[in-house]
């Protein structure tokens, strides 16, 4: 499989991985915004394929089973940073791919390999896709499906941090399960073996647990205008 992705020559392709909490989608969707990129989520799509999974009868702890199905589906993204867009089989996910049951399962589907190959595809497409530049975020972009990215950023928070700023987005949320269940992630999607959570040697690390969403923000924006400045 070629990972090489081909853009026009201007085109910046910024990679923001990390874990669940950290401020990736936030800062990937406003620094995006800001410098006229696309914006492509990929945890979104590993979220459309468990909930097709789910909804098809597909026994999500299997696997093998898992695997047999993982072509099926229809998945597109829509990329513009200020609506992003995500459909199934024709049918807007946005909504249910972010439910309680999907996110317990995600790791799950995410780890087989098979989902993983063919959801990598997918995103490189996109990616080459984007004429303008893409920032691209997830969990394995630095290091596997754009190795050769402009800049890699690798996003990190105390758990605490985190687990208060998930629960802050669901009313009446209890924050020590929120904690738990952010960490057992954590665990399942670093310790998987077909391209697990980690950073790049050639990310740039932002410890996000002290800094405002705004500063990380302005951190990402000057980090990306100093790389094409230098280009
Ligand atoms: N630096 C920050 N300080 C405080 N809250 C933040 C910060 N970054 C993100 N948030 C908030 O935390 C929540 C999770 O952020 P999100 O961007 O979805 O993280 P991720 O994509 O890494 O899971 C959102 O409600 C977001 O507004
Ligand atoms: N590039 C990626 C992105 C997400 N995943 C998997 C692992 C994650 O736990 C799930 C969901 O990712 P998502 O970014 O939506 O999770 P959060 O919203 O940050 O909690 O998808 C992945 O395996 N590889």
């Amino acid at each position: 499989m070629s990972t090489a992705v081909e853009t026009a020559s201007s085109a910046v392709i910024v990679a923001i991985d990390g874990p669940s909490g950290t401020g990736k989608s936030s800062t990937s969707k406003a620094v995006a915004a800001k410098l006229g990129l696309s914006y492509l989520d990929t945890g979104a799509q590993y979220r459309a394929i468990t909930w097709w999974m789910l909804n098809n009868g597909i026994d999500v702890s299997s696997p093998a089973e898992i695997a047999t199905a993982a072509a099926k589906p229809v998945i597109v993204s829509g990329t513009d940073p200020s609506a992003p867009t995500i459909t199934v089989d024709g049918e807007d996910a946005s909504g249910p791919i972010r439910t309680q049951e999907v996110t317990s399962k995600v790791s799950a589907v995410s780890a087989v390999p098979e989902v993983r190959t063919i959801i990598t595809e997918l995103q490189r497409s996109i990616a080459a896709g984007a004429e303008g530049g893409i920032v691209v975020e997830g969990r394995d972009i630095g290091t596997t499906v754009l190795p050769d990215a402009d800049i890699k950023i690798f996003l990190t928070a105390s758990p605490e941090a985190r687990a208060a700023r998930r629960s802050g987005e669901v009313k009446g949320s209890d924050l020590a399960a929120t904690r738990e269940a952010l960490i057992r992630r954590d665990a399942a999607d670093s310790g998987r073996k077909t391209s697990p959570l980690a950073k790049a040697d050639d990310a740039v690390e932002v410890d996000t647990t002290e800094l405002t969403l705004q500063q990380v923000i302005e951190c990402v924006v000057t980090l990306v205008e100093e790389k094409r400045t230098a280009a």
